[in-house]
């Protein structure tokens, strides 16, 4: 495509040039001043090369544009997939959180998508138009020398105003990139489902849409200040350009009155001048757009290249499966330099087979913890270890290759059942047994046969599935509680994970099935490390370990019993949790709480479906202050 693009562009940058001295050739023949020849002899053949290039003037625009689509859409697709692949390769989260990579990674995106093909379409572009300049400033050389050496002249003020422009311009993208983003931002909730009941509720509409367009109005207002500086530095040397080409005319016909030109000359001069100036524009403007790509592309290439975020040496090692349990040591950690301590010297061992339960109140860093577990970020002192070895050391896909999680944010994809639940072990896309299982597990398989299309039915309606010939019918919204279910069904699908991870893994569930849910997943978390994090203290009492974070410090740990014995942090939450349960009425209250009698068993069996029944019993209510 690139071939075929540079033939055209050396044919259409000489084609002017020809068609010029053809003219010029059949009018001097015309006026039967050929040397050594009537005035008809060879025009046939003049008027034939007239026509071919006349043809090729007209249908060549046509074919290179095809060719620059084409390549225009190659590039795409490899710098797109570069790109993607470059941010695959971040193993961590920080790069994804700093607003400035956020900044240049949308300016890739665009300059990506387009810097490449503007390159190679504005360098073929200057090389046309120098071409026909070439041919004409040698025609002008011809006719009048001291004209050509006008016209370059006049063209340097012109170079060097777009060339500044063209830096301006991409100044300009960098500076207003931040209010391109939040604009794109405000319009997403004005126009995505997400926030669509927010906005209707709190009549959030007017106010969104006024801090959009105040976005946009930033953006135009400062690019209606390089338009108008880009109008001013321009205008001059168009101008010094017209009057010069004026100058030039206005002298050709006054040569060809004094018979110091034929009428031919005329013809190539004008041609030529005017040939000249729009050549010169073109290379100009083609050269002008080179250089702005090629500065917008310094941030694709700055974030394809942008080092990994973590830490990760030439040798790691590869992850074996746990064995005697991951250790953190003293490890401190904050989002950045600038931010408080989240973690401060936390020591903590979640032994192999063992759950471990992370309890607290709302910023103490549970949910910080799980990422370190994660590795999305390191310490920022002390160490975490797999096994005795420091996580540093890992080969950071095999570790988490060995960790199944529901994050307390956990995703919703706009894809089918079978999708959102593969997705958490991809080979299982084709595996309907183990998805199948998985969703048995979570009491969401009946849910899903029942949807329009069983596991293939999409789970939202913003898009349509082809496969139903776009029935809009098909697409189905789940609960809250449904997909949280979904999101269990994704972590247990890494059924031969080591580590098992749940934060807040039943906010969202009704009591019954919470209750059902906690009972499966202590099954299957058995004889499995797990890490478990919620608000809701009964569904943690059963675990090996229950460890207390406050704000950044693991304050108390132990089992259950040893915490209520000890009187301390867990013991006061889990009164008020309990307590919240025994207030109001008694006719309100659990049957078990009213009496005080002793039904809660370490596995928390309800009495009935009665939610307060049912927490209650889960509860038990022997610690309860009475
Ligand atoms: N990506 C982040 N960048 C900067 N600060 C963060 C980030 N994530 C969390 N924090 C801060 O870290 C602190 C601990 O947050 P974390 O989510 O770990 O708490 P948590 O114990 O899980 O709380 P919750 O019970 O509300 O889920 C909070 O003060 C929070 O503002």
């Amino acid at each position: 495509m690139v071939a075929l693009q540079a033939a055209g562009a050396v044919v259409a940058g000489i084609a002017p040039v020809a068609t010029a001295w053809l003219t010029k050739l059949a009018f001097d023949r015309l006026a039967g001043a050929a040397p050594g020849g009537g005035p008809v002899a060879g025009l046939f053949a003049i008027a034939l090369g007239l026509a071919v290039a006349t043809l090729v003037t007209a249908v060549l625009p046509q074919v290179v544009q095809y060719a620059q689509g084409e390549l225009l859409r190659a590039i795409t697709l490899r710098s797109q997939a570069t790109l993607y692949d470059a941010l695959n390769r971040l193993p961590g989260l920080a790069r994804f959180e700093d607003p400035d990579f956020r900044d240049r990674l949308q300016l890739a995106e665009q300059s990506g998508r387009q810097a490449p093909a503007q390159m190679v379409t504005s360098a073929l572009g200057s090389a046309r138009a120098l071409l026909t300049m070439v041919g004409f400033v040698g025609s002008l050389i011809a006719i009048a020398p001291w004209m050509a050496g006008i016209l370059g002249l006049a063209a340097v003020p012109v170079v060097w105003a777009e060339l500044t422009i063209s830096r301006t311009r991409a100044r300009l993208a960098r500076s207003t990139v931040q209010a391109v983003r939040r604009e794109s931002f405000y319009a997403e909730l004005l126009s995505g489902l997400r926030a669509a009941q927010e906005v209707r509720l709190f009549g959030l509409g007017r106010f969104l849409r006024g801090r959009m367009l105040g976005e946009l109005t930033a953006v135009h207002d400062a690019t209606r200040r390089l338009d108008r500086r880009e109008l001013r530095v321009q205008g001059v040397p168009a101008l010094l350009g017209a009057v010069v080409v004026a100058a030039g005319l206005v002298w050709a016909i006054h040569a060809a009155g004094q018979g110091r030109l034929g009428i031919g000359d005329i013809a190539v001069f004008v041609a030529a001048v005017a040939g000249c100036q729009s050549a010169l524009t073109e290379l100009v403007r083609t050269m002008a757009i080179a250089h702005q790509s090629l500065l917008l592309y310094d941030h694709y290439r700055a974030v394809i290249t942008s080092p990994p975020d973590l830490v990760v040496p030439e040798r790691v090692q590869a992850v074996p499966a746990l064995r005697t349990g991951i250790e953190l040591r003293d490890v401190w950690f904050r989002y950045g330099p600038d931010k408080p301590w989240v973690l401060c010297g936390v020591d903590l061992t979640i032994p192999a087979g063992r759950t471990v339960a992370l309890v607290g109140l709302n910023g103490a860093g549970k949910s910080t913890l799980v990422k370190l577990l994660c590795r999305f970020y390191d310490p920022s002192f002390g160490s975490l270890s797999w096994d005795g070895v420091d996580y540093r050391g890992l080969r950071i896909d095999g570790l988490r290759g060995r960790i199944a999680t529901v994050f307390q944010d956990f995703m919703h994809y706009e894809l089918t059942a079978r999708e959102n639940i593969a997705l958490g072990d991809l080979p299982a896309m084709q595996d309907p047994a183990r998805l199948t299982a998985a969703a048995r597990a979570v009491r969401l398989h009946d849910v899903i046969t029942r949807l329009p299309r069983g596991y293939d039915t999409l789970l939202t309606r913003t898009f349509l599935d082809q496969r139903d010939g776009g029935d809009p019918e098909t697409g189905v919204l789940l609960s809250g509680g449904q997909w949280q279910r979904i999101a269990l069904a994704r972590a247990l699908l890494r059924d031969q994970s080591d580590l098992l991870i749940l934060d807040e893994p039943s906010s969202g569930l009704d009591a019954e099935a919470e209750h059902e849910i906690h009972q499966r997943l202590r099954e299957l978390r058995d004889g499995r490390t797990s890490v478990l994090i919620s608000h809701r203290l009964s569904a943690v009492r059963t675990a090996d370990v229950i460890v207390v974070l406050s704000q950044g410090r693991v304050v108390e740990q132990g089992s259950h019993d040893t915490l209520m014995a000890a009187g301390g942090h867990y013991a006061r939450l889990f009164r008020i949790q309990a307590g919240g349960y025994r207030t109001g009425s008694p006719a309100d209250a659990p049957p078990d709480a009213r009496t005080g009698s002793p039904t809660g068993t370490p596995t928390g069996t309800p009495t009935g479906t009665h939610v307060g029944a049912h927490v209650g019993a889960r509860f038990g209510t022997t610690e309860a202050p009475r």
